[in-house]
């Protein structure tokens, strides 16, 4: 390579997300230089893209093509599976049907869950539990339950391999979090498409929000759009053919007592007449195990812990149900106001308890 080559090189690299490959961290409870690289990485940046999944190419695109399928269906066959129809947070919203920093996203989307009985509401039952339960299935599209179960299926296999990856790196027994994320499961799923918008106009794909499990595996089409809030700013996360968008979540900020911080990012909508889809899964505690617990990270790990960070508009709760409906009932107003009324109300209040400082703030997530 020529100087001014490698040196251009050099430069693209101090922007560009770090690539992690799962299989050079391996399934072994080694520590090795990759686990070192992993744990740099994720505390520094929080976003790097990951490679050697295992999935293969024609699977993704199978996906990716069953998503456009939906999204190009009728409004009548889509609103068929609405999200408000049920307690569980599961089914479509439309265009500006869910909330963000106090602004409505310019995106649809289907929310799908791991597919688990509901547990019969009563009044000694927390409400929390309306989180678990069957998905909607699109009549107009009876392919997809299959294919988005197998997908739920496919890449909790990588997640588990991905969150072992990083217990090793913390100097953690590979085990710690196993009963965390043991069966039944509560990963969520959700299939994205951001319409393009016209210049001069809103352009809040998703506005600026940290997710709210422990690990985010994000497959994002060629359009781009996605930025990731650093303290120089919004970095852009540029497409990256077959490679998983990974970011912490809030649930491993807590655990991790913020040595790692969920990243906040958004999404800023394509132009008019360009269309993006995106597929993002959550990998998420289990609601069974009720509590996050904290690791006990070596000294000089431990040493470096933020604490997880505080925000008024999104205070964290370390018990796990609690931390999720709140999650929900922020960002599905109507599912909330139907089936969650007290915490509809309780939300309702903060935010009117907010002097117009502080909502400016929660709105810029600055
Ligand atoms: O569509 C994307 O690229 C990101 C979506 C996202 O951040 C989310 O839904 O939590
Ligand atoms: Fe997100």
């Amino acid at each position: 390579m020529s100087t001014i080559a490698s040196a251009l090189a050099a430069s693209a690299a101090v922007n560009a997300l770090p690539v992690i490959n799962l299989e050079e961290l391996g399934d072994s409870e080694q520590h090795t230089p990759a686990h070192s690289r992993l744990a740099h990485i994720a505390r520094e940046t929080g976003f790097f893209y990951l490679e050697g999944h295992g999935i293969s190419p024609e699977h993704i695109a199978h996906l990716e093509a069953a998503a456009r399928q939906f999204f190009a269906l009728p409004a009548a066959a889509k609103q068929q599976i609405a999200i408000a129809q049920t307690r569980h947070f599961r089914g479509y919203t439309g265009v500006g049907g869910e909330i963000t920093r106090l602004q409505p996203d310019l995106r649809e989307q289907i929310d799908f869950g791991e597919e688990l009985p509901a547990v019969p509401p009563s009044p000694e039952t927390p409400q929390w539990w309306g989180l678990q339960g069957p998905n909607q299935w699109p009549q107009a599209q009876p392919t997809l339950q299959s294919e988005i179960l197998l997908w739920l299926d496919t890449t909790r296999a990588v997640a588990q391999r991905l969150l072992k990856a990083f217990l090793v790196a913390l100097e953690q027994p590979a085990t710690a979090l196993n009963q965390l994320v043991a069966s039944p499961h509560n990963h969520r799923l959700k299939i994205i498409h951001y319409p393009g918008q016209g210049s001069g106009q809103p352009d809040q794909g998703v506005g600026p929000h940290k997710d709210g499990g422990l690990l985010t595996l994000l497959l994002q089409d060629q359009v781009g759009g996605l930025q990731v809030q650093t303290p120089q700013g919004w970095l852009d996360v540029p497409p990256r053919k077959n490679a998983f968008v990974i970011n912490i979540g809030e649930m491993l900020e807590l655990a991790t007592n913020g040595y790692l911080r969920a990243n906040v990012h958004r999404v800023r909508s394509p132009g008019a007449g360009v269309s993006r889809y995106s597929i993002a899964y959550f990998f998420s505690p289990s609601l069974h195990a009720h509590e996050v617990p904290l690791l006990s990270l070596p000294a000089h790990l431990a040493s470096q812990a933020r604490g997880p960070e505080s925000d008024p508009l999104n205070p964290l709760f370390s018990h796990i149900g609690t931390n999720a409906l709140k999650g929900r009932v922020r960002s599905h107003l109507d599912v909330a106001q139907r089936f969650y009324p007290q915490q509809y109300a309780e939300h309702l209040a903060a935010l009117a308890s907010l002097d117009p400082v502080q909502k400016e703030a929660a709105q810029a997530y600055a």
